[in-house]
C-alpha cells in the first residue's frame, strides 16, 4: 500500500522536498538555498533553471538511503512563491530571461503607465489587488518588451513558479496553474475565476502565453518518470505558499488569521466564500477551490520580513546563522532608540510605496550590533501591526489571536514582542512545517489518503502579551514617525 505524499515546498529562499505519512507526520525533508541576484536597485531576480534544478536535487535526496521508494509515493502537492514570473521557449524549454522576483521594483515605470487612469479601478475590481510591481504581469509585459531576440510569441510560454515546475516535470506535456497562485497574476478575474480578456487587452499580453486554470486540489498529471526513478508519480495539488500556510494552519472558517514570517510576511485571513474589495490597501485572493466550491482570503503583503536577518547576515555579515539572532536580541533590554523601517524593496501593505528605500534612525555612538539586530526583528513585528489595524478596520471585528508559521517564527523573540505589540495572543504550531503541510494535506485529498475531518489542530506553543498599553503605545508611535519620516525622503 502506498504510505507518503510529498510536498515540493518552492520558495524565495531555498526549495524543499518533505515527505509525509498517512498520519501527517514528516518523515523526511530535504533542502536547496537558492541565489538571489540584485542586478540593479531594487531589482530581484533568480535563474529559473536553477530553480528546476534544486527541485530535482531535492527529491532526489530523499531517495538517498533506500527508506523511501519512489513507488511508496501516492501522490506530490506542489507549493511555491507566488508572482515571480518565468518566460519560456516552449520548443526549447529555456527561460528566455531569469525568473523576475515577487519582491522586485524593476516594472515600476510599466505600472506608473496606469496610475490614475480608469484602467486602475478595471484592475482593481476585477483583480482584487492593487497596481503594483509585485505581481505578474508587469514582469511578463517587461521581459516582452526588454528581452532581445525574443523567439516568436507563438513560442513563449509564461508561468508562476508552481507552472514552470510542472511543465518541467511533466516534461513539456502539462502547462497548468491553480485558481490560487492565477489570483497573483493581476490578469485573473476573481469573480469569473478566469484569466480576463480586457486585464490581458490592458496589459498586452497575448492568450496564448496563459497556462490553463486548474482546482488547487487535483490530479493535474504525472510526473515524467525519468524525473522520479521510473516512476511515473501524480501531481495532486498546485497552491501558492500563503494560501498552503493557511490551510496548514488549518484556518478553515471565515476569521482564522495566520501570519508567515519567510523572506516576506503575509498575514491572511480566512473571508469565506466572497471575496472582499478592500479599502485599506489589503488584497483579495482565492484561499483555495476544491471540487469546484471556492474559498477566499484577505491578505496583507509585507515584501521584506525574514529577508532582513538575512541582510544582516549576507550584508553586513554581523552573524553567521539567523537563529543567533534570538540571543544577540535580548542581550540588550531595548534598541536604544534605534528603528529600522526595511523598504529594501518599497513597501507592501497597507502603504504600497514603490519608490521608498529602506532607513535606520536613531543611530549614536552607543548603538552597537545589539541594537540592530532587536531593531531588525522587532521591525517585523511592527509591520504585522500594521496590518491588523487594517484588517480590523476592513472586517469591523476584532482580531483575537494569531497563528504563525514560516522560517522566522522559530525565534521566540519575536513571537514574544509580536504578542506584546498586538496585545493579543501569539500562537505558535509545534509543526514547524505548515505550508508543506498544507500542500500535503491538498495533494493527499486528490489521492483519497486524507479527508478533511483528518485535518485536526496540532500542539502548540502560545505567546501571551506582557507590556503595558501605554508602554505599546509608545513604542508604535515611534514606529509609525519612522516610516512617515522614511516615506518622506
Ligand atoms: N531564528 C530565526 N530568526 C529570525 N529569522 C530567521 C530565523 N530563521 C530563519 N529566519 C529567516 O527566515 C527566512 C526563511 O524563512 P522560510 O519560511 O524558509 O522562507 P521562504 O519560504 O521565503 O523561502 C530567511 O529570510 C531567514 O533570514
Ligand atoms: O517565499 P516566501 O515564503 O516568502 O513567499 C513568497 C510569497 O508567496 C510572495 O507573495
Amino acid at each position: 500500500m502506498k504510505k507518503y505524499i510529498i510536498a515540493i515546498d518552492q520558495g524565495t529562499t531555498s526549495t524543499r522536498a518533505i515527505v509525509f505519512d498517512r498520519n501527517q507526520n514528516i518523515v523526511k525533508i530535504a533542502q536547496k538555498e537558492i541565489k538571489n541576484s540584485f542586478p540593479e536597485p531594487g531589482w530581484v531576480e533568480q535563474d529559473a533553471n536553477e530553480i528546476w534544478l534544486s527541485t530535482l536535487s531535492v527529491l532526489a535526496q530523499l531517495f538517498q538511503g533506500h527508506d523511501i521508494k519512489p513507488q511508496d509515493v501516492m501522490s506530490i502537492g506542489i507549493t511555491n512563491q507566488r508572482e515571480t514570473t518565468v518566460v519560456w521557449d516552449k520548443t526549447t524549454g529555456l527561460p528566455v530571461y531569469n525568473a523576475i522576483v515577487w519582491q522586485s521594483r524593476q516594472t515600476a515605470s510599466i505600472i506608473d503607465r496606469y496610475r490614475n487612469t480608469p484602467k486602475e479601478k478595471v484592475i482593481k475590481a476585477k483583480t482584487g489587488l492593487v497596481l503594483d510591481p509585485y505581481f505578474s504581469a508587469s514582469k511578463i509585459r517587461w521581459i516582452l518588451e526588454n528581452v532581445e531576440n525574443l523567439p516568436p510569441v507563438e513560442n513563449l510560454l509564461f508561468g508562476t513558479i508552481d507552472t514552470w515546475l510542472v511543465w518541467k516535470m511533466t516534461n513539456g506535456a502539462v502547462h497548468v496553474t491553480d485558481v490560487t497562485n492565477a489570483s497573483r497574476t493581476l490578469l485573473f478575474n476573481i469573480h469569473t475565476l478566469e484569466f480576463d480578456n480586457e486585464l490581458l487587452q490592458i496589459f498586452d499580453i497575448p492568450k496564448s502565453m496563459l497556462p490553463n486554470i486548474v482546482d488547487t486540489s487535483d490530479v493535474i498529471g504525472n510526473i515524467d518518470p525519468m524525473f522520479f526513478f521510473n516512476y511515473s508519480c501524480p501531481i495532486g495539488a498546485i497552491v501558492g505558499d500563503q494560501q498552503a500556510a493557511l490551510f496548514g494552519q488549518s484556518c478553515f472558517d471565515r476569521g482564522d488569521v495566520k501570519n508567515t514570517y519567510g523572506t516576506g510576511g503575509f498575514l491572511l485571513i480566512n473571508t469565506g466564500e466572497e471575496p472582499i474589495i478592500s479599502k485599506y490597501g489589503l488584497l483579495s485572493t482565492v484561499a483555495w477551490r476544491i471540487n469546484g466550491k471556492v474559498n477566499y482570503a484577505l491578505e496583507g503583503s509585507i515584501f521584506v520580513s525574514g529577508s532582513l536577518i538575512q541582510w544582516l547576515r549576507d550584508g553586513l555579515k554581523l552573524f553567521q546563522d539567523a537563529s543567533q539572532t534570538e540571543e544577540i536580541a535580548t542581550s540588550v533590554d531595548s534598541c536604544n532608540g534605534v528603528m529600522i523601517i526595511p523598504a529594501f524593496t518599497g513597501l507592501g501593505a497597507p502603504y504600497w510605496n514603490e519608490k521608498c528605500k529602506g532607513a535606520i534612525f536613531g543611530l549614536t555612538r552607543g548603538t552597537d550590533i545589539r541594537h540592530i539586530v532587536r531593531a531588525a526583528l522587532e521591525s517585523m513585528a511592527y509591520q504585522s501591526k500594521d496590518l491588523i489595524i487594517v484588517m480590523e478596520e476592513e472586517l469591523q471585528e476584532k482580531i483575537h489571536e494569531i497563528k504563525v508559521d514560516g522560517g522566522a517564527s522559530k525565534n521566540n523573540f519575536l513571537l514574544q514582542f509580536q504578542s506584546d505589540i498586538l496585545e493579543i495572543p501569539v500562537i505558535r504550531s509545534q509543526f514547524s512545517e505548515t505550508t508543506a503541510l498544507g500542500a500535503a494535506r491538498l495533494a493527499g485529498l486528490s489521492a483519497g489518503m486524507y479527508t478533511m475531518d483528518d485535518f485536526k489542530e496540532v500542539e502548540i506553543t502560545r505567546f501571551m502579551p506582557k507590556r503595558t498599553h501605554e508602554s505599546v503605545e509608545m513604542l508604535y508611535d515611534d514606529w509609525k514617525r519612522a516610516v512617515k519620516s522614511c516615506m518622506s525622503y
